[in-house]
Parts: structure tokens; C-alpha cells; sequence
């Protein structure tokens, strides 16, 4: 088992380019399934585990899947299989993604049920009362969910409880070559699902309206292969400005798109961090000493799920009280109890995080619970008295790549190693021994 050490009180100086969105690619990559002729390619595409799972799925599914360097290369010409395996589909949630591309393709999908995961319960009754508008009919049974058209999806309009990401870009698929037209009302407007559309349109779909709040799909009758770059992660950029905060660094965070990222930026700038708009991305600076604030978490533009857990750990280098409320998932506040072991003087309530700062933090060995509370522990390992140790990092792998090795380049005192060597190799070891 592999583990990073982190050694706090390095301040990050310097310049990280962030890789291309792993939450933009995956869909881009489901979505390379409507290809019924032509080949897809698919660039800026990061190395990581999630990628290779959706690589997985689609070659399970009959197509042709080429990774080389940071570029794909998919040919989905051939009849498609139906069947997207349970080994998958626990592994990523995001492999439901095949569905609608398959009922739009084939008419037919079988897809092995999520399950829950470690935020939350995580149902796709929205993705399939989609499917459902459209004609489909939908059966679950023996854990898998099956859903079948006769002849071919229709046109339908759609409202959504929740302006769910995932039901978004599945029901889009499914849309793109139904026949008629489709709209999507109460749609998420994440920056992901405006780069799924733009890659739809190349195929030659025609959509419009993605990054608002109403999406509207004419269906077409076929799509065809087409190069795609995809955008910036606007995750993995924050989570490097929020490790330049706290360790009060100057860093310049290249790729970060700063209308992608307005409700951050306002939110740390807020607490007294200084944000400059370079012209290839965003120039973050530490103050001596950050302000609390409170923080809830919504869809987009609202303040994003997927940086709470970063934002908890500058939260808790802050002084005052602050408190962050999670409104998207049930359950994503797993990493709290590793916090506490780092000494954070941090509590929860109901939905809300509680956190009187600042907090003396201390190394500690912790367990990441999911891929961006792998990030938070190491992000407060940097601030931490002595070392911190991060555990399970199958979750980081998922979506950030070459975590340690950038923060290193930045200044920061880590290192990335296997169990077995730690007694022998790590200079954690050999400062305890000197
Ligand atoms: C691969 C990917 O892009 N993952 C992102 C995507 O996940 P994902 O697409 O799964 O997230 P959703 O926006 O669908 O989920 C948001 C909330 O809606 C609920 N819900 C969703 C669908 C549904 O049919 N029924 C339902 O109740 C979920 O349980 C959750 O509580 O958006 C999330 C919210 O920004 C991010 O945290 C994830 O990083
Ligand atoms: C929760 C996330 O991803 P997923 O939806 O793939 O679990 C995330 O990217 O933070």
C-alpha cells in the first residue's frame, strides 16, 4: 500500500498547470458512443485511474479505444454491446454515463445499479425519468437497470427536481438523436456540461442553451466522430489555490479559467487571500493571516461540492468561526473525523461543518474517505505540525495526477512511497531517528 508524507511549514512558491477536467472527459469519452462512423479525438486528456475505467467500459461496449501521451482516439463504428458490467460501474459512478449514449445508439441498455458511495446515496431516478419522457422503459431488477425503446427515443420536455450534473449530460446523449426535440428544464449549468455540448455539436448534434437553465436538443439521426479539447479542471485548479492559501504562497495556477471558478475566488478573497487574473490563469497569494467565513455548497454557480472538503482545510487555518453547510451530497463530511486527528478543532451539525480557528494542526496518520478529502489531508498536512500521513489513495489517483510531485515542485516537503520502504528510505524516518 502506498502512503504521502507530509511535512508542514513549507510555504508554496511558483507556477502548476492544471491537466483537463476529469469530470469534462469522462462524459466527452461516454458520449464518443453516438459515433456510429468517423473516429474520435479527444485531447488534454489527464492519466487517471477514472479515465482508464471509462476506457474500459467503452472497449467492454465493442468500441475501439486508442490512450497514448494526452490524447484519445475512439472508433465506436461497430455494433455496440448493451451491457456496462457491475465491476465497472462500482469502481465509477460516472460509468451510468453509457446509458443514454446506448438507448440513443442501440434502442437498448443494461446498466449494473450504482449503489451508494462514501458522500452520499447517490440515486439516478432523474437520469431514468429522462429516459422514461423519451419513450424508454425503464425496468430494475437482479441489480442492474434495464432500459429499452421501441424504434427509436422521441423528443421530450423534461423538468428536473434537481439540477443534477450526471442526469444533465445522460439525458443530452439520449436527446441528441432522438427524434424531434427535447428541452431540459432545471438543467445543472456546470462548465462540464457546456463542454459536453460543444463536443455534441461537433459530432453534429444540435444543441443550445448549455450553461443556462433550460437546455433544448433537436434530434438528429446520426452523429459522426470529432476532435475535442477539453477544458481546464476547474477542480484541480482550486484545490492548488487553496494549497497556495495556506501555506500563505504566491503561486500562479495556470489553466484556471476565472469565470469557472467566480465563486471561490470571491469566497478567498474574502478571507483576506489576494487573487490576480494572469493571462493564462490565476496568480494566488496567502495573507499572514486568513479571515473565517461561512460557505454552503450548491450547483453551479454556487459554490462546488468538490472543493468543501479543500476549502474546510483553509477554513481551519482561519481565525474566527466559520462553517460550511453541504447542500449537494447527504453525507460528504467523512474526512471530518480525519481532521480531528490532526487535532482541528471542528464539529458537525446536522449539514453543517463548525470550525473555531485557527487550529493548531498536527501531523497525524489519516485515511483519505473519498478523492478530494485525499487532497483536503494532505492540504493540511502543509500547514500541520510534523508529519502527516495519507492513506488509501486509490481515491486521489481518480483525480488528480502527479498530486505530490507538483505540490513538491512548489516547495512542499512530500514524498509518495510504498509501505515496505518507509523504515528504510523516507527522511520521515530519518528525522525521527536523529
Ligand atoms: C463525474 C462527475 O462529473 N461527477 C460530478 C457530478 O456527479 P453527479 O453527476 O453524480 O452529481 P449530481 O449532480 O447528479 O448529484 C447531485 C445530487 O443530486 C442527487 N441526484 C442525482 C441524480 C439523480 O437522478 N437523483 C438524485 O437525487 C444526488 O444524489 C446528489 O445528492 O456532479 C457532482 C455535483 O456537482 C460532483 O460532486 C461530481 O464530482
Ligand atoms: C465526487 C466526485 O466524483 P464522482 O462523481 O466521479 O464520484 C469528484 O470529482 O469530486
Amino acid at each position: 500500500m502506498e502512503k504521502i508524507i507530509v511535512r508542514g511549514g513549507n510555504q508554496l512558491n511558483g507556477t502548476v498547470k492544471v491537466e483537463g477536467a476529469k469530470n469534462a472527459v469522462l462524459p466527452v469519452i461516454a458520449a464518443t458512443l453516438l459515433a456510429s462512423e468517423g473516429k474520435s479525438i479527444i485531447r488534454d486528456v489527464p492519466t487517471l485511474s477514472d479515465v482508464y475505467t471509462i476506457n474500459e467500459v467503452l472497449r467492454s461496449l465493442n468500441a475501439d479505444v486508442a490512450f497514448k501521451d494526452d490524447y484519445i482516439v475512439v472508433d465506436a463504428s461497430r455494433e455496440l454491446n448493451i451491457e456496462a458490467r457491475f465491476e465497472y460501474v462500482r469502481k465509477m459512478r460516472a460509468s451510468v454515463l453509457v446509458m443514454g449514449p446506448l438507448l440513443a445508439r442501440q434502442g437498448k441498455a443494461r446498466v449494473a445499479l450504482p449503489g451508494g458511495c462514501a458522500i452520499g446515496s447517490r440515486p439516478i431516478d432523474l437520469h431514468l425519468k429522462g429516459f422514461e419522457a423519451m419513450g424508454a422503459k425503464v425496468k430494475v431488477g437482479n441489480g442492474f437497470i434495464e432500459a429499452e425503446v421501441e424504434d427509436r427515443l422521441h423528443g421530450a420536455k423534461i423538468y428536473l427536481d434537481f439540477p443534477s450534473v450526471g442526469a444533465t449530460q445522460n439525458i443530452m446523449m439520449a436527446a441528441a438523436m432522438a427524434k424531434g426535440t427535447s428541452t431540459i428544464e432545471n438543467c445543472a449549468k456546470e462548465p462540464e456540461i457546456v463542454d459536453l455540448a460543444n463536443y455534441l455539436n461537433k459530432m453534429g448534434a444540435k444543441v443550445k442553451g448549455a450553461g443556462t437553465g433550460t437546455i433544448r436538443i433537436e434530434g438528429v439521426d446520426r452523429l459522426v466522430g470529432a476532435d475535442h479539447n477539453i477544458i481546464p479542471d476547474r477542480i484541480e485548479a482550486g484545490t492548488f489555490m487553496v494549497a497556495a492559501a495556506v501555506t500563505g504562497g504566491d503561486v500562479l495556477v495556470q489553466g484556471a479559467v476565472p469565470e469557472h471558478l467566480s465563486s471561490l475566488v470571491a469566497k478567498m478573497e474574502e478571507m483576506g487571500v489576494t487573487i490576480i487574473e494572469e493571462q493564462d490563469g490565476l496568480r494566488v497569494i496567502g495573507p499572514d493571516k486568513l479571515k473565517a467565513v461561512d460557505i454552503k455548497t450548491m450547483p453551479h454557480p454556487g459554490f462546488p461540492t468538490d472543493m468543501q472538503s479543500q476549502m474546510m482545510s483553509l477554513l481551519l487555518c482561519a481565525e474566527g468561526t466559520g462553517m460550511i453547510t453541504e447542500t449537494v451530497f447527504e453525507n460528504r463530511f467523512m474526512h471530518v473525523e480525519e481532521f480531528r486527528r490532526m487535532n482541528a478543532d471542528i464539529k458537525i451539525e446536522g449539514r453543517s461543518v463548525i470550525m473555531n480557528g485557527p487550529s493548531q494542526l498536527q501531523g497525524a496518520e489519516v485515511a483519505a474517505t473519498d478523492l478530494r478529502a485525499a487532497a483536503a489531508l494532505i492540504i493540511a498536512g502543509l500547514k500541520a505540525d510534523g508529519y502527516t500521513r495519507v492513506t488509501e489513495l486509490k481515491h486521489l489517483d481518480r483525480g488528480y495526477l502527479n498530486f505530490h510531485n507538483k505540490l513538491a515542485a512548489l516547495g512542499a516537503d512530500i514524498e509518495r512511497i510504498n509501505e515496505a520502504d518507509e523504515t528504510v528510505k523516507t527522511d520521515y524516518v530519518k528525522d525521527l531517528n536523529a
